[in-house]
């Protein structure tokens, strides 16, 4: 049996939260062999809420999970962690965009990089969920100087997985069968899902009416948010806990061959992104790392929208410097 990892999850108490926890501590994120002591973080009038999740975590008794600690102290949810789902932040309601949030939410981001920077172990693997994520994780990044830039990260891999859906309906496939998806930038409207290497079965897909990607499918994927939101009366919540267990599971374990996962991660400069922006990638995974996938063809079509998103990463950077430490 290998030893214990500690994994914090904040925003214990929410939709997402309630989702995420049950699913890490019975070995969806890190494997059947790891066990997980889990740290759960909320604020002070959510903690009544979380003693009853942490009843009813113990009530599933499951064989990896050998510890819970629950806290409204960031310095104690961050100790000795070696992963960090940043999920408590406020959603977005309807009619509103997710960097509507940056306001809001900032100040948790600076105040939880802190505590990472302080207590956590060095080699922390840290995924940004709350909104707006890209920019919430280069808050918490700013804030942590003494933890590889690298290890923040923040997630795309719902808008990733939500285009394979939307693809593999389209070409009535399994979504097994798809492969190599990219989704660029800000998780956000002017993300953009780009389907130029998009495979079946390890085949080039050739043949996609470019009308219908343009004017349907990526505005479908950019706004599915936005639509669960109208439908559900509140933001998506399973499947993001569902993304966020992909994306860690992609990090921690691997990506298979030949195929790659979307991450946003630090820019090193790659396809013309200024170094720092944590932004959309291609990535595969091996050994606990990441690496962005070179040489990807980029069109004039790909570039202009590559650019809108860069852009707007860059002025929500500007609107929150003042956070950096
Ligand atoms: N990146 C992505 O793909 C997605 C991101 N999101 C975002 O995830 C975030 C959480 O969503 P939900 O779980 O639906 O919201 P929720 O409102 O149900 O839960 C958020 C929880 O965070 C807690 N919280 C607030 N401040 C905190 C702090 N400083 N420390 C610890 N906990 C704190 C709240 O008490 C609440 O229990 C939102 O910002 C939402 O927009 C949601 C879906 C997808
Ligand atoms: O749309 C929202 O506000 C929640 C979210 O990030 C998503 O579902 O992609």
């Amino acid at each position: 049996m290998k030893s214990p990892v500690r994994v914090v999850v904040t925003g214990a108490a929410g939709q997402i939260g309630y989702q995420l926890l049950f699913r890490i501590a019975a070995g969806n994120m890190l494997g059947d062999d790891q066990p997980v002591i889990l740290h759960l973080l909320e604020i002070p009038p959510a903690m009544q809420a979380v003693q009853g999740v942490v009843m009813e975590l113990e009530d599933c008794a499951f064989p990896l999970l050998q510890g819970i600690v629950a806290t409204d102290d960031a310095n104690v949810a961050f100790k000795d962690a070696d992963y960090a789902l940043l999920v408590g932040a406020m959603p977005r309601g309807p009619g509103m965009e997710r960097s509507d949030l940056l306001k809001k939410n900032a100040e948790i981001f600076s105040v939880q990089g802190k505590a990472i920077n302080n207590h956590a172990n060095k080699d922390i693997k840290v995924l940004v969920v709350g909104n707006p994520a890209n920019t919430n994780a280069l808050i918490a990044q700013q804030n942590a100087p003494n933890i590889n830039p690298a290890q923040f990260t923040a997630m795309v891999r719902l808008d990733h997985n939500r285009a394979i859906a939307q693809m593999a309906d389209k070409l009535s496939v399994g979504t097994h069968e798809l492969s190599n998806m990219t989704i660029w930038g800000n998780h956000s409207s002017t993300q953009y899902p780009d389907i130029s290497q998009l495979k079946v079965n390890g085949e080039v897909v050739k043949d996609i009416d470019h009308n219908w990607y343009e004017n349907d499918f990526i505005p479908t994927v950019q706004q599915r948010g936005a639509a669960i939101i109208k439908a559900r009366g509140a933001s998506s919540a399973a499947s993001a806990a569902s993304a966020a267990i992909d994306h860690m599971k992609s990090w921690a374990l691997g990506t298979p061959d030949k195929d790659w996962v979307s991450m946003a991660i630090p820019s090193d400069g790659s396809y013309g992104i200024e170094p720092g922006v944590i932004f959309g990638y291609p990535v595969t995974c091996a050994n606990g790392q990441y690496r962005i996938v070179q040489d990807i063809p980029i069109s004039d079509f790909s570039q202009q929208r590559i650019d809108a998103t860069n852009q707007e990463l860059r002025e929500e950077r500007a609107a929150v410097e003042h956070l950096f430490s």
